[in-house]
């Protein structure tokens, strides 16, 4: 195997052996970044990700006069602001290929006198941004940008006043949606309250309460309400080990013969962990074990062996729990006896890519047979993938789904536009290489 700035080869043959961890949680280190700005005091993140979505929001929170120290490479030291502290930045803020900063920070600065500008790269300005500046809006941030405030560059007037506290019902299950109006709430005029179809990760509730936010969470979460300025101290984060950035891991040692794998200090946050669900449910070999709360999440060890996997259909509530590995699981699906279907899943085609035609048009390039509907896919087991070229469409989680697949091929798989794999997981190409033999 060999990785450079763009290309991963991939090699196939041997197993995977051995006991790693993986980079800290994504979703967990942006928030360590924007709750330790809007906080009194110095918040200090260990096993923070930096990878380059998490980069740029530390960027950007600099761009607006935070002073943020990385004396490690995974250790961050935020000097918080407090609430009202953040300052009208000079340029344009840059959130490059990250979702989460870009749905987050609008409703960070919906609530401030200033104006600022967001923007990002191609896939960034391609996704849907009314499903939170339409709700802003409704709480009287003043928001332009393209196609009705939907597209970056987006605009943010600021305002004097404080935002009107609204109780919103999100049409999607979507954990930036609800943390960009909770954040919203901070700066609002009472309680606001924002209600979900289904559970999606609740990082943002746990984190800010622990930062000192009054958060109630009433119909077995679905519900969360929020009360505004309240006082926010800086705290220590300890970040688990990304679980989406595992899933890579646990699904290449459960398909390749001979393999098995320990990987430590895993986030299994319940909203998060529907991936170990999925492969049960297939029949893989999973232990988790030593469990125990750090800093308010759920964390383990998690070992997992090669077994013989079988279809399965995944859909309904479990899809927020896994949105990010569905990928993944699609990959698992073809080395497995019998059909998988994936449906409920249509969010995918909003990612950095649409991950269901991306995915569907480049396995179909290693010679396999995956079936595009709707909302999911069609995927028959037993199959047989001969190798080639493929090309991630600068998507990481494309990347590194294209790279697994690749272990178990006939011959050799290239996979272009690799080094968006940065996003989530920097080391991964030597990290799975490390534990082959
Ligand atoms: O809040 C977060 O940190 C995230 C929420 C999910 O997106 P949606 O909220 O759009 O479902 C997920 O896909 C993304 O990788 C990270
Ligand atoms: C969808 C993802 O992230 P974001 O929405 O933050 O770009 C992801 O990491 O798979």
């Amino acid at each position: 195997m060999h990785e450079s700035h763009q290309i991963v080869s991939i090699t196939p043959g041997g197993s995977l052996r051995g006991e790693t961890e993986v980079p800290g949680d994504k979703s967990i280190s942006h928030r360590a970044v924007m709750f330790g700005a809007l906080a009194k005091g110095t918040t200090r993140v260990h096993r923070f990700l930096p990878g380059q979505d998490c980069l740029s929001t530390i960027d950007c929170f600099r761009k607006l006069g935070v002073s943020i120290e990385m004396p490690g490479p995974t250790e961050v030291l935020v000097h918080g602001k407090g609430l009202k502290g953040l300052q009208e930045p000079a340029d344009i803020l840059d959130v490059g290929n990250s979702g989460t900063t870009l749905r987050l920070i609008t409703g960070i600065l919906s609530g401030q006198s200033f104006f600022s500008v967001l923007t990002g790269d191609g896939s960034i300005r391609r996704r849907p941004m009314a499903r939170v500046t339409k709700p802003l809006i409704e709480m009287g941030a003043a928001i332009r940008g393209r196609e009705g405030a939907n597209k970056a560059p987006l605009a943010i007037y600021g305002t004097e006043r404080p935002l009107k506290a609204i109780h919103y019902q999100s049409p999607v299950a979507s954990a930036q949606v609800k943390s960009a109006i909770l954040l919203a709430g901070l700066f609002a005029d009472g309680k606001t309250r924002v209600t979900e179809p289904l559970l999606s990760r609740d990082h943002t509730e746990r984190m800010l309460s622990s930062f000192g936010a009054k958060l109630n969470r009433l119909d077995q979460g679905l519900t969360t309400e929020i009360e505004s300025f309240p006082s926010l101290n800086g705290q220590e984060i300890e970040v688990p080990g990304d679980i989406s950035s595992a899933a890579f891991l646990l699904v290449a040692a459960s398909i390749v013969p001979g393999s098995e794998l320990t990987l430590r200090n895993i986030g299994i946050n319940p909203t998060r962990d529907g991936i170990l669900d999925v492969l049960r449910e297939m029949g893989a070999n999973l232990h988790v074990e030593n469990e125990r709360l750090v800093a308010g999440e759920p964390v383990a060890d998690i070992t997992v062996q090669s077994a013989s996997l079988k279809g399965t259909t995944v859909g309904g509530s479990i899809i927020p729990r896994l949105i990010d590995e569905l990928p993944i699981i699609a990959v698992a699906a073809l080395f497995a006896e019998g059909t998988t279907i994936i449906k409920d899943a249509a969010e995918l085609r909003v990612k950095e890519t649409d991950r269901i035609a991306v995915l569907a048009e480049e396995l179909r390039k290693l010679g396999v047979t995956v079936e595009e509907t709707p909302d999911g896919m069609i995927i028959p087991g037993n199959q047989q993938i001969q190798g080639g070229t493929v090309d991630s469409h600068g998507d990481h989680r494309i990347a590194m789904s294209l790279a697994v697949a690749g272990l178990l091929a006939a011959d050799e798989t290239v996979i272009h536009d690799a080094a968006s794999i940065d996003v989530s997981f920097p080391g991964f190409a030597a990290t799975l290489q490390s534990l082959r033999n």
